[in-house]
Protein backbone atom coordinates (compact mmCIF):
# COMPACT_ATOMS: atom_id res chain seq x y z
CA UNK A 1 0.00 0.00 0.00
CA UNK A 2 1.48 3.75 -0.64
CA UNK A 3 2.33 5.19 2.80
CA UNK A 4 2.43 8.75 4.03
CA UNK A 5 3.82 10.88 1.21
CA UNK A 6 1.06 12.05 -1.23
CA UNK A 7 1.18 10.47 -4.33
CA UNK A 8 2.45 12.09 -7.29
CA UNK A 9 1.46 10.86 -10.57
CA UNK A 10 3.61 11.16 -13.34
CA UNK A 11 3.43 11.39 -16.89
CA UNK A 12 4.12 8.28 -19.30
CA UNK A 13 8.14 8.15 -20.29
CA UNK A 14 8.90 9.52 -23.29
CA UNK A 15 12.59 9.03 -23.15
CA UNK A 16 13.42 5.64 -22.84
CA UNK A 17 17.57 4.88 -22.46
CA UNK A 18 18.76 6.99 -19.56
CA UNK A 19 18.43 6.05 -15.91
CA UNK A 20 17.30 8.83 -14.95
CA UNK A 21 14.71 7.93 -12.42
CA UNK A 22 15.91 6.13 -9.62
CA UNK A 23 12.58 5.36 -7.85
CA UNK A 24 10.74 2.17 -8.75
CA UNK A 25 7.81 2.16 -11.00
CA UNK A 26 4.39 3.92 -9.73
CA UNK A 27 2.13 1.69 -8.21
CA UNK A 28 -0.81 0.61 -10.12
CA UNK A 29 -3.20 2.50 -8.13
CA UNK A 30 -1.80 5.44 -9.95
CA UNK A 31 -3.45 6.35 -12.74
CA UNK A 32 -3.18 7.88 -16.11
CA UNK A 33 -4.08 10.32 -17.93
CA UNK A 34 -4.63 12.21 -14.16
CA UNK A 35 -8.42 13.16 -12.67
CA UNK A 36 -9.09 16.42 -12.76
CA UNK A 37 -7.15 18.87 -9.84
CA UNK A 38 -4.77 15.98 -9.23
CA UNK A 39 -1.15 16.50 -8.28
CA UNK A 40 0.93 16.69 -11.74
CA UNK A 41 4.53 17.47 -12.73
CA UNK A 42 4.01 20.53 -14.85
CA UNK A 43 4.98 19.37 -18.26
CA UNK A 44 8.23 19.55 -19.48
CA UNK A 45 10.49 19.60 -22.76
CA UNK A 46 12.90 17.07 -22.16
CA UNK A 47 16.45 16.97 -22.98
CA UNK A 48 17.87 13.86 -22.21
CA UNK A 49 19.69 11.76 -24.27
CA UNK A 50 17.31 9.53 -25.86
CA UNK A 51 14.74 12.34 -26.67
CA UNK A 52 14.29 13.61 -30.27
CA UNK A 53 17.29 15.12 -31.52
CA UNK A 54 16.15 17.94 -33.46
CA UNK A 55 14.36 18.91 -30.43
CA UNK A 56 17.27 19.23 -28.03
CA UNK A 57 19.39 20.87 -30.96
CA UNK A 58 16.88 23.88 -30.71
CA UNK A 59 16.57 23.71 -27.14
CA UNK A 60 20.15 24.06 -25.94
CA UNK A 61 22.46 26.91 -25.86
CA UNK A 62 26.16 25.95 -26.06
CA UNK A 63 28.27 27.20 -22.66
CA UNK A 64 32.30 26.68 -22.75
CA UNK A 65 34.83 26.13 -19.67
CA UNK A 66 37.84 27.33 -20.51
CA UNK A 67 41.04 26.72 -17.92
CA UNK A 68 44.20 28.68 -17.66
CA UNK A 69 46.73 25.83 -18.95
CA UNK A 70 44.55 26.30 -22.55
CA UNK A 71 42.20 23.52 -22.29
CA UNK A 72 38.95 24.28 -23.37
CA UNK A 73 35.59 21.93 -22.29
CA UNK A 74 32.57 22.61 -24.84
CA UNK A 75 29.05 21.98 -23.09
CA UNK A 76 25.13 22.54 -22.75
CA UNK A 77 24.16 25.89 -20.99
CA UNK A 78 22.07 25.88 -17.70
CA UNK A 79 20.68 27.53 -15.40
CA UNK A 80 22.08 31.46 -15.67
CA UNK A 81 23.68 32.61 -18.61
CA UNK A 82 26.76 34.90 -18.33
CA UNK A 83 30.30 34.46 -17.45
CA UNK A 84 32.12 34.02 -14.25
CA UNK A 85 35.75 33.20 -13.46
CA UNK A 86 37.14 31.16 -10.97
CA UNK A 87 39.42 28.55 -9.52
CA UNK A 88 38.07 25.15 -10.81
CA UNK A 89 37.88 22.63 -8.55
CA UNK A 90 36.73 19.00 -8.35
CA UNK A 91 33.89 17.29 -5.48
CA UNK A 92 33.49 13.55 -5.30
CA UNK A 93 30.06 13.00 -3.57
CA UNK A 94 27.96 10.64 -5.12
CA UNK A 95 24.83 13.11 -3.59
CA UNK A 96 24.59 15.97 -1.96
CA UNK A 97 24.63 18.55 -4.78
CA UNK A 98 22.38 21.17 -2.91
CA UNK A 99 24.25 20.81 0.40
CA UNK A 100 27.92 21.83 -2.27
CA UNK A 101 25.89 24.29 -3.91
CA UNK A 102 25.07 26.08 -0.23
CA UNK A 103 28.58 25.76 1.11
CA UNK A 104 29.72 29.34 1.57
CA UNK A 105 33.29 27.44 1.82
CA UNK A 106 33.09 27.60 -2.44
CA UNK A 107 33.11 31.24 -2.80
CA UNK A 108 35.17 31.92 -5.71
CA UNK A 109 35.19 28.54 -6.86
CA UNK A 110 33.80 26.86 -10.11
CA UNK A 111 33.09 23.18 -8.84
CA UNK A 112 33.17 20.06 -11.18
CA UNK A 113 30.67 16.70 -10.00
CA UNK A 114 32.97 13.52 -10.44
CA UNK A 115 29.77 11.65 -10.07
CA UNK A 116 28.11 11.60 -13.67
CA UNK A 117 24.38 12.66 -12.93
CA UNK A 118 23.74 15.21 -10.98
CA UNK A 119 20.18 16.87 -10.27
CA UNK A 120 18.02 13.56 -10.10
CA UNK A 121 16.62 13.90 -6.85
CA UNK A 122 15.80 17.96 -7.13
CA UNK A 123 16.40 20.65 -4.47
CA UNK A 124 14.19 21.55 -1.52
CA UNK A 125 14.21 24.02 1.36
CA UNK A 126 15.23 21.72 4.11
CA UNK A 127 18.69 20.62 2.48
CA UNK A 128 20.36 24.64 2.35
CA UNK A 129 23.72 24.91 4.36
CA UNK A 130 23.31 28.87 3.97
CA UNK A 131 21.30 31.83 3.12
CA UNK A 132 22.25 31.44 -0.66
CA UNK A 133 24.85 30.31 -3.54
CA UNK A 134 28.05 30.92 -3.11
CA UNK A 135 30.18 29.43 -5.50
CA UNK A 136 30.99 30.43 -8.87
CA UNK A 137 29.94 27.76 -11.54
CA UNK A 138 29.17 24.41 -11.73
CA UNK A 139 29.98 21.74 -14.24
CA UNK A 140 28.62 18.15 -14.66
CA UNK A 141 28.49 15.53 -16.79
CA UNK A 142 24.70 14.81 -17.32
CA UNK A 143 21.94 16.76 -15.48
CA UNK A 144 18.76 15.56 -15.02
CA UNK A 145 16.32 17.77 -15.06
CA UNK A 146 13.73 16.02 -14.23
CA UNK A 147 14.12 15.22 -10.36
CA UNK A 148 12.18 12.35 -8.90
CA UNK A 149 11.93 12.16 -4.99
CA UNK A 150 9.19 12.83 -2.47
CA UNK A 151 11.67 15.97 -0.96
CA UNK A 152 12.05 17.89 -4.29
CA UNK A 153 10.50 21.04 -4.83
CA UNK A 154 12.15 22.25 -7.86
CA UNK A 155 14.39 21.08 -10.69
CA UNK A 156 18.17 21.75 -10.63
CA UNK A 157 18.45 24.03 -13.72
CA UNK A 158 15.63 26.81 -12.04
CA UNK A 159 17.48 26.83 -8.94
CA UNK A 160 20.75 27.56 -10.41
CA UNK A 161 18.99 30.10 -12.62
CA UNK A 162 16.55 31.62 -10.04
CA UNK A 163 20.05 32.18 -8.26
CA UNK A 164 22.11 33.11 -10.73
CA UNK A 165 24.49 30.55 -10.90
CA UNK A 166 25.92 29.89 -14.44
CA UNK A 167 26.35 25.44 -15.21
CA UNK A 168 27.26 23.49 -18.19
CA UNK A 169 26.44 19.92 -18.18
CA UNK A 170 27.55 17.15 -21.52
CA UNK A 171 31.46 17.55 -20.03
CA UNK A 172 33.78 15.45 -19.91
CA UNK A 173 34.70 14.97 -16.12
CA UNK A 174 36.71 12.66 -16.21
CA UNK A 175 39.03 14.63 -18.77
CA UNK A 176 38.57 17.54 -16.56
CA UNK A 177 39.50 16.14 -13.20
CA UNK A 178 42.13 14.36 -14.71
CA UNK A 179 44.11 17.37 -15.95
CA UNK A 180 43.62 19.75 -12.42
CA UNK A 181 44.74 15.78 -10.45
CA UNK A 182 47.82 15.96 -12.68
CA UNK A 183 48.26 19.65 -13.13
CA UNK A 184 46.65 20.79 -9.61
CA UNK A 185 43.42 23.41 -9.19
CA UNK A 186 43.61 26.03 -11.55
CA UNK A 187 41.53 29.27 -12.58
CA UNK A 188 39.02 28.99 -15.00
CA UNK A 189 36.39 30.56 -17.27
CA UNK A 190 32.84 29.55 -17.25
CA UNK A 191 30.37 31.33 -20.12
CA UNK A 192 27.47 31.13 -22.10
CA UNK A 193 27.94 34.52 -24.05
CA UNK A 194 31.97 34.01 -25.35
CA UNK A 195 32.35 30.98 -27.22
CA UNK A 196 35.69 31.89 -28.91
CA UNK A 197 38.19 29.52 -27.23
CA UNK A 198 41.11 32.20 -27.32
CA UNK A 199 39.61 35.09 -25.84
CA UNK A 200 38.65 32.27 -23.01
CA UNK A 201 41.86 31.21 -22.03
CA UNK A 202 42.95 35.08 -22.21
CA UNK A 203 40.51 35.28 -19.57
CA UNK A 204 41.21 32.51 -17.78
CA UNK A 205 44.65 33.14 -17.49
CA UNK A 206 44.43 36.76 -16.27
CA UNK A 207 41.34 35.67 -13.34
CA UNK A 208 42.89 37.03 -10.30
CA UNK A 209 44.61 33.65 -8.35
CA UNK A 210 42.58 32.38 -5.12
CA UNK A 211 45.51 32.84 -3.24
CA UNK A 212 46.08 35.95 -1.01
CA UNK A 213 42.41 37.12 -1.47
CA UNK A 214 40.27 37.71 1.18
CA UNK A 215 36.72 35.67 0.60
CA UNK A 216 35.48 35.64 3.67
CA UNK A 217 33.70 39.19 3.77
CA UNK A 218 31.99 38.33 1.03
CA UNK A 219 29.91 35.80 2.58
CA UNK A 220 29.90 36.26 6.54
CA UNK A 221 26.61 37.59 8.77
CA UNK A 222 27.17 41.12 9.16
CA UNK A 223 25.92 41.05 12.44
CA UNK A 224 25.61 39.01 15.39
CA UNK A 225 22.97 36.57 16.17
CA UNK A 226 21.04 33.84 17.63
CA UNK A 227 20.77 30.46 16.48
CA UNK A 228 17.69 28.41 17.36
CA UNK A 229 17.31 26.24 14.27
CA UNK A 230 18.22 21.99 15.13
CA UNK A 231 19.18 19.00 12.82
CA UNK A 232 16.58 17.90 10.14
CA UNK A 233 14.66 14.64 11.28
CA UNK A 234 15.93 12.72 8.82
CA UNK A 235 19.34 13.49 9.48
CA UNK A 236 18.82 13.15 13.49
CA UNK A 237 17.79 9.54 13.06
CA UNK A 238 21.65 8.77 11.55
CA UNK A 239 23.81 11.14 13.63
CA UNK A 240 25.59 9.51 16.27
CA UNK A 241 23.87 9.54 19.64
CA UNK A 242 27.17 11.51 21.28
CA UNK A 243 26.12 14.20 18.93
CA UNK A 244 22.64 14.47 19.63
CA UNK A 245 22.58 13.44 23.79
CA UNK A 246 19.70 15.79 24.85
CA UNK A 247 21.16 19.06 26.96
CA UNK A 248 20.92 17.69 30.43
CA UNK A 249 18.58 20.06 32.25
CA UNK A 250 21.65 21.61 33.61
CA UNK A 251 23.57 25.08 32.29
CA UNK A 252 23.33 25.07 29.18
CA UNK A 253 26.49 25.78 27.31
CA UNK A 254 26.78 29.05 25.14
CA UNK A 255 29.22 29.07 22.42
CA UNK A 256 29.31 31.75 19.83
CA UNK A 257 29.91 30.70 16.91
CA UNK A 258 32.80 32.66 14.97
CA UNK A 259 30.87 32.80 11.22
CA UNK A 260 33.26 32.74 8.35
CA UNK A 261 31.04 31.29 6.03
CA UNK A 262 29.87 29.06 8.42
CA UNK A 263 27.80 25.74 7.15
CA UNK A 264 24.63 25.81 9.10
CA UNK A 265 24.37 21.90 9.98
CA UNK A 266 27.15 22.52 12.35
CA UNK A 267 24.95 24.91 14.56
CA UNK A 268 22.26 22.80 14.03
CA UNK A 269 24.42 20.30 15.94
CA UNK A 270 25.52 22.61 18.60
CA UNK A 271 21.96 23.51 18.69
CA UNK A 272 20.47 19.84 19.28
CA UNK A 273 22.91 19.41 21.84
CA UNK A 274 21.47 21.47 23.83
CA UNK A 275 23.45 25.02 23.29
CA UNK A 276 22.96 28.26 23.32
CA UNK A 277 24.41 29.45 20.16
CA UNK A 278 25.11 32.80 19.48
CA UNK A 279 26.39 33.46 15.65
CA UNK A 280 29.06 36.77 15.18
CA UNK A 281 30.46 37.97 12.39
CA UNK A 282 34.24 36.75 11.06
CA UNK A 283 35.53 40.12 11.59
CA UNK A 284 34.94 40.03 15.43
CA UNK A 285 37.45 40.87 17.89
CA UNK A 286 38.38 38.68 20.82
CA UNK A 287 36.97 41.72 23.09
CA UNK A 288 33.53 41.61 20.76
CA UNK A 289 33.52 37.27 20.81
CA UNK A 290 34.29 37.39 24.97
CA UNK A 291 31.72 40.03 25.47
CA UNK A 292 29.29 37.44 24.53
CA UNK A 293 30.35 35.66 27.82
CA UNK A 294 31.13 32.07 25.98
CA UNK A 295 31.20 28.78 27.49
CA UNK A 296 33.09 27.97 24.33
CA UNK A 297 34.13 29.60 20.88
CA UNK A 298 33.55 27.86 17.73
CA UNK A 299 35.48 28.77 14.74
CA UNK A 300 33.56 28.01 11.31
CA UNK A 301 34.49 27.04 8.06
CA UNK A 302 34.82 29.65 5.32
CA UNK A 303 36.21 30.12 2.04
CA UNK A 304 39.81 30.95 0.27
CA UNK A 305 43.48 31.68 1.60
CA UNK A 306 43.52 31.71 5.25
CA UNK A 307 46.48 33.27 5.51
CA UNK A 308 45.21 36.77 4.32
CA UNK A 309 42.69 36.51 7.52
CA UNK A 310 45.36 38.19 10.42
CA UNK A 311 41.91 39.79 11.90
CA UNK A 312 40.90 36.29 12.15
CA UNK A 313 43.98 34.88 13.94
CA UNK A 314 43.84 38.11 16.10
CA UNK A 315 41.27 37.26 17.69
CA UNK A 316 41.35 33.61 17.91
CA UNK A 317 44.81 34.65 19.96
CA UNK A 318 42.68 36.60 21.82
CA UNK A 319 40.71 33.94 22.88
CA UNK A 320 43.10 30.92 23.13
CA UNK A 321 43.00 29.96 26.96
CA UNK A 322 40.53 31.94 28.23
CA UNK A 323 37.69 29.85 26.57
CA UNK A 324 37.26 26.66 24.59
CA UNK A 325 38.03 26.62 21.05
CA UNK A 326 36.78 23.76 18.35
CA UNK A 327 37.18 25.01 14.96
CA UNK A 328 36.58 23.01 11.67
CA UNK A 329 38.02 23.61 8.22
CA UNK A 330 39.25 27.24 7.79
CA UNK A 331 38.42 27.55 11.50
CA UNK A 332 41.24 24.76 11.87
CA UNK A 333 43.30 26.56 9.41
CA UNK A 334 43.10 29.53 11.41
CA UNK A 335 44.07 28.14 14.52
CA UNK A 336 47.19 26.63 13.30
CA UNK A 337 47.93 30.36 12.44
CA UNK A 338 47.46 31.52 15.67
CA UNK A 339 49.10 28.78 17.63
CA UNK A 340 52.13 29.91 15.51
CA UNK A 341 51.67 27.12 12.80
CA UNK A 342 52.02 27.88 8.89
CA UNK A 343 49.25 26.76 6.01
CA UNK A 344 49.72 26.14 2.65
CA UNK A 345 47.89 25.38 -0.92
CA UNK A 346 47.07 21.68 -1.48
CA UNK A 347 47.41 20.89 -5.51
CA UNK A 348 44.17 19.78 -6.17
CA UNK A 349 42.52 19.97 -2.82
CA UNK A 350 40.10 17.49 -0.72
CA UNK A 351 36.61 17.51 -1.76
CA UNK A 352 33.90 14.83 -1.30
CA UNK A 353 31.89 12.88 0.80
CA UNK A 354 34.53 9.46 1.67
CA UNK A 355 38.00 10.74 2.65
CA UNK A 356 39.52 8.42 4.92
CA UNK A 357 40.99 9.86 8.47
CA UNK A 358 42.79 7.91 10.80
CA UNK A 359 42.11 9.39 14.42
CA UNK A 360 45.65 8.37 16.02
CA UNK A 361 43.87 8.30 19.53
CA UNK A 362 41.26 5.76 18.74
CA UNK A 363 42.87 4.04 15.76
CA UNK A 364 39.60 4.15 14.39
CA UNK A 365 39.49 5.26 10.54
CA UNK A 366 36.67 8.07 9.87
CA UNK A 367 35.27 8.19 6.45
CA UNK A 368 34.99 11.80 6.46
CA UNK A 369 32.98 15.24 4.30
CA UNK A 370 35.92 17.47 3.60
CA UNK A 371 36.01 20.42 1.17
CA UNK A 372 39.62 22.12 1.31
CA UNK A 373 42.31 23.19 -0.94
CA UNK A 374 44.60 24.68 1.74
CA UNK A 375 46.54 22.73 5.14
CA UNK A 376 47.77 23.29 7.85
CA UNK A 377 51.75 22.34 7.87
CA UNK A 378 52.75 19.37 10.44
CA UNK A 379 56.08 20.51 10.58
CA UNK A 380 55.40 24.14 11.33
CA UNK A 381 53.27 23.48 14.54
CA UNK A 382 54.89 24.10 18.04
CA UNK A 383 55.61 21.24 20.24
CA UNK A 384 52.90 21.46 22.45
CA UNK A 385 50.14 20.70 19.38
CA UNK A 386 49.47 17.53 18.95
CA UNK A 387 48.00 16.14 15.31
CA UNK A 388 45.38 13.87 16.35
CA UNK A 389 44.20 13.00 13.10
CA UNK A 390 45.37 12.63 9.42
CA UNK A 391 44.40 11.77 6.30
CA UNK A 392 45.46 8.66 4.87
CA UNK A 393 45.36 9.23 1.36
CA UNK A 394 48.44 11.95 1.25
CA UNK A 395 49.29 11.69 5.14
CA UNK A 396 48.15 15.38 5.41
CA UNK A 397 46.93 16.94 9.24
CA UNK A 398 43.43 16.59 9.28
CA UNK A 399 43.22 17.43 13.18
CA UNK A 400 44.98 18.81 16.24
CA UNK A 401 44.90 19.92 19.62
CA UNK A 402 46.56 21.95 22.28
CA UNK A 403 48.11 19.82 24.85
CA UNK A 404 47.59 22.10 27.81
CA UNK A 405 45.29 24.92 26.48
CA UNK A 406 41.16 23.95 25.79
CA UNK A 407 41.74 24.22 21.86
CA UNK A 408 40.94 21.48 19.18
CA UNK A 409 40.28 21.11 15.65
CA UNK A 410 39.84 19.04 12.56
CA UNK A 411 40.04 20.08 8.95
CA UNK A 412 37.07 17.78 7.60
CA UNK A 413 33.82 18.11 8.14
CA UNK A 414 31.97 16.22 11.02
CA UNK A 415 28.67 17.96 10.31
CA UNK A 416 28.63 16.23 7.32
CA UNK A 417 25.99 17.65 4.76
CA UNK A 418 26.39 15.84 2.80
CA UNK A 419 28.23 13.28 3.65
CA UNK A 420 29.00 9.85 6.94
CA UNK A 421 28.18 11.08 10.08
CA UNK A 422 31.66 9.60 11.45
CA UNK A 423 32.76 12.14 13.58
CA UNK A 424 29.93 14.14 15.40
CA UNK A 425 31.34 12.83 18.20
CA UNK A 426 33.32 15.90 17.82
CA UNK A 427 30.61 17.73 18.93
CA UNK A 428 30.12 15.75 22.17
CA UNK A 429 33.67 16.10 22.89
CA UNK A 430 33.64 20.10 22.49
CA UNK A 431 30.50 19.79 24.96
CA UNK A 432 32.90 18.33 27.53
CA UNK A 433 35.36 20.93 27.08
CA UNK A 434 33.07 23.17 27.90
CA UNK A 435 32.37 21.25 31.12
CA UNK A 436 28.61 20.40 30.51
N1 LIG B 1 35.59 24.33 3.95
C1 LIG B 1 36.49 25.20 4.35
O1 LIG B 1 36.43 25.79 5.41
C2 LIG B 1 37.58 25.50 3.39
C3 LIG B 1 38.80 26.09 4.02
C4 LIG B 1 39.68 26.84 3.04
N2 LIG B 1 38.92 27.82 2.37
C5 LIG B 1 40.32 25.86 2.08
O2 LIG B 1 39.94 25.76 0.95
O3 LIG B 1 41.23 25.15 2.48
Amino acid sequence: MFHACPPILRPPRSCAGTAVHMTSPAPPSIIWPAPAGALLFPPRITLRAGCDKAQRRTMEKNAKLALADGTVFTGVAFGAEGEISGEVVFNTSMTGYQEILTDPSYNGQIVTMTYPLIGNYGVNRQDVESKGLSLRGFVVKELCREPSNFRSEQPLQDYLRENGIIGIEGVDTRALVRRIRVHGAMTGVLSTIDLDDASLIRKARSAPALVGQDLVREVMPEKAAGWNQGLDELVRHTTAPAACEPHNGGKQPHVVAVDYGMKWNITRHLSDMGCKVTVVPGTSTADEILAHNPDGVFLSNGPGDPEPLTYAVDAIKGVLGKKPVFGICLGHQLLGLALGGKTYKLKFGHRGGNQPVLNKRTKKVEITSQNHGFAVDADSLPKDVEITHINLNDNTVEGMRHTSMPAFSVQYHPEAAAGPHDSSYLFGEFRKMMGH
